[in-house]
């Protein structure tokens, strides 16, 4: 498995690469951004340097959280690497919409079932598993892991991105394979909200019974919270989406009276909006947590 390294940018301490590959479970060439921060070039005492997943909301592209977003600053100040997938395949074969919310750049980090849709739009498998495997092999030639992109890694994301890493997440709860999970924005009942019918119907068919399987609302009442685990959620008051799409509220009623009740820690921020202005406020919260979990401090 190779990459092509299509940019190599000076950022903060460390550079950002701008790769690209070829998936075989979405059956293209797909775009990845990550950020490798300061320690990877001055040293890290030995261990491996941990990995943090930013999933990124409709429309994106791995440049959007690359650029406004900031991580690069905390990356450095705790020493995880960033990875920023893209949020679907793209060229002018993958079937799109014209719509923003459905098909190219809205993958919703599931894996389709429905033609003409699931020879490329495998984006939970690509995201979950054959993005960090092949990783791995790129940068730690599968031995000796310099960079740890599979085991000490956390996951967080925005809007559509942000549903997606806690769906990732619950759905990988009891095998551990992320440490931590936060969001900003999230979609977090995509069974029940136009963004998230629409893709759901479109990718997965119309039996909703096998759309609980990626619904954070639905997961937490399926997904046993065996520790003291907590998901961390900042959601801005004059976000456009609240109201229609992101529905926060959901979640917290969705997991009262199960092992999650109290273990959503949403905060509200007053007057934020949907942007990547909102998104940024909060990154050095969503590092810090992610560090502690990590291990970083
Ligand atoms: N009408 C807008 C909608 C697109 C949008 O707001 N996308 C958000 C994520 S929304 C949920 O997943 C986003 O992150 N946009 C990119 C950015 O850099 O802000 C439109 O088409 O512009």
């Amino acid at each position: 498995m190779s990459f092509n390294v299509n940019a190599e940018i000076a950022v903060c301490g460390g550079k950002l690469l701008k790769l690209s590959h070829y998936s075989d479970v979405v059956n293209n060439t797909m775009d990845v951004n990550i950020y490798l921060p300061q320690q990877y070039f001055t040293g890290s005492n030995g261990k491996p340097i941990p990995s943090i997943y930013f999933l990124s909301g409709l429309t994106c592209t791995p440049q959007n959280a690359s650029e406004k977003a900031f991580w690069q600053l905390q990356a450095d100040k705790y020493g995880f690497t960033m990875v920023f997938p893209d949020t679907s395949p793209r060229g002018e074969h993958i079937p799109d919409d014209p719509a923003y919310d459905f098909g190219v750049g809205a993958g919703f980090y599931l894996n389709a079932t429905q033609e003409p849709y699931k020879k490329y739009f495998q984006m939970y498998d690509y995201v979950h598993k054959e993005l960090p495997r092949q990783l791995n092999q790129y940068f730690n030639n599968n031995k000796n892991p310099k960079l740890d992109f599979l085991d000490n890694v956390s996951i967080t994301g925005h809007s559509m991105g942000g549903y997606g890493a806690l769906s990732g997440y619950l759905q990988n709860y009891h095998s551990k394979k992320y440490k931590s999970c936060s969001a900003f924005a999230p979609i977090v009942n995509p069974m029940n909200v136009p963004w998230g019918q629409k893709a759901f119907k479109n990718y997965l068919g119309n039996d909703r019974l096998t759309w609980r399987q990626y619904d954070p609302s639905e997961l937490v009442k399926q997904v046993h919270n065996y520790g003291d685990d907590k998901i961390l959620i900042h959601q801005g008051t004059k976000d456009p989406f609240l109201n229609e799409n992101l529905r926060s509220n959901l979640l917290i009623e969705a997991a009262r009276g199960t092992s999650w009740e109290d273990k959503i820690d949403l905060r509200m921020v007053d007057g934020f909006d949907h942007s990547y202005y909102f998104i940024s406020s909060f990154v050095p919260i969503h590092a810090e947590f992610h560090a502690k979990h990590l291990g970083l401090i």
